[in-house]
């Protein structure tokens, strides 16, 4: 299997000499390509850290972070926005769909910055659309749309351009249970269907168990990981167990 994503002895730490803040000490993950895994940790634990290291978008203090084999942690600043249009998709807690687009065009922009042909870039969109659920929408703006739909829509876009990479942070976050499972699922089938690589941060177990492995990010050390079985509902009912034992995800 393809490793995607190797991270070595990653430290990342913030404030100035005498009033420094370790926020990750030691962290060390390989994350093979087609992979759907969670991050979960106490709030503080550094897992937002973790992620703007991963998505290019932060330094770490020390270690390395190989993103399809090149050490993004050496990569020029003008070079790196590159990397993160080629190479990485976003999906954030709130939509970012911009507000004076129908949906087909948000999703489209991705592939809109680059040098497609039209036709190529609405059977994309039609294709994107369907993987989501989202083919009865296309020509809405967001405010016509709800949440989950619009969640969708995001996660469309972050797909479209065929990213190595996904990086959710609590896509989750602003959804009710039914939005949150219509996602997820999309989700998984791009998993599945596109052998798209996810990484996802979250606090939600259920969210979590949608995933293959769960990390536990505590006290900025990745400390255990547990992998999926056969069953969701089992994988969910581990990881309860795991942040019980922790003290609760919070
Ligand atoms: N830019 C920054 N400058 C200084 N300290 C920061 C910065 N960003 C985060 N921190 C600190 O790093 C620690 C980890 O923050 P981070 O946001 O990564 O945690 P988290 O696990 O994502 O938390 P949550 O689950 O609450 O979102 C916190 O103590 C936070 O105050």
């Amino acid at each position: 299997m393809k490793e995607i994503l190797k991270l070595d002895g990653v430290c990342k730490e913030y404030g100035i000499k005498g009033f420094k803040n370790k926020v990750l000490r030691d962290v060390s993950l390989t994350v093979n390509e087609g992979e759907f895994i969670s991050i979960m940790g106490p709030s503080g634990a550094g897992k937002s850290t973790l992620l703007n290291l991963v998505s290019t978008l932060d330094k770490p203090t020390k270690g390395t972070i190989l993103l399809d084999g090149v050490d993004i942690t050496k990569v020029k600043n003008k070079e790196l926005s590159k990397i993160r249009r080629d190479n990485i998709g976003f999906i954030f807690q709130d939509y970012n769909l911009l507000d004076n687009m129908k949906l087909m065009d948000n999703i489209a922009l991705p592939l809109a910055l680059g040098r497609k042909k039209t036709k190529d870039i609405e059977d994309k969109v039609k294709q994107m659309a369907e993987l989501f659920g989202l083919s009865d929408h296309l020509k809405k703006y967001p405010y016509e749309l709800s949440g989950g739909q619009q969640q969708r829509g995001s996660a469309a876009r972050a797909l479209i351009t065929k990213p190595k990479v996904i990086f959710a942070d609590e896509p989750t976050g602003a959804l009710d249970t039914r939005s949150s499972s219509d996602l997820l699922e999309c989700m998984t089938r791009a998993n599945k269907e596109e052998n798209a690589t996810i990484i996802m941060v979250t606090h939600d177990a259920i969210s979590a168990s949608y995933s293959d492995k769960v990390y536990m990010l505590t006290d900025g050390e990745i400390k255990c990981h547990i992998e999926k079985g056969n069953s969701r509902k089992e994988f969910y009912s581990r990881i309860l167990d795991l942040l019980a034992s922790m003290g609760g995800a919070r």
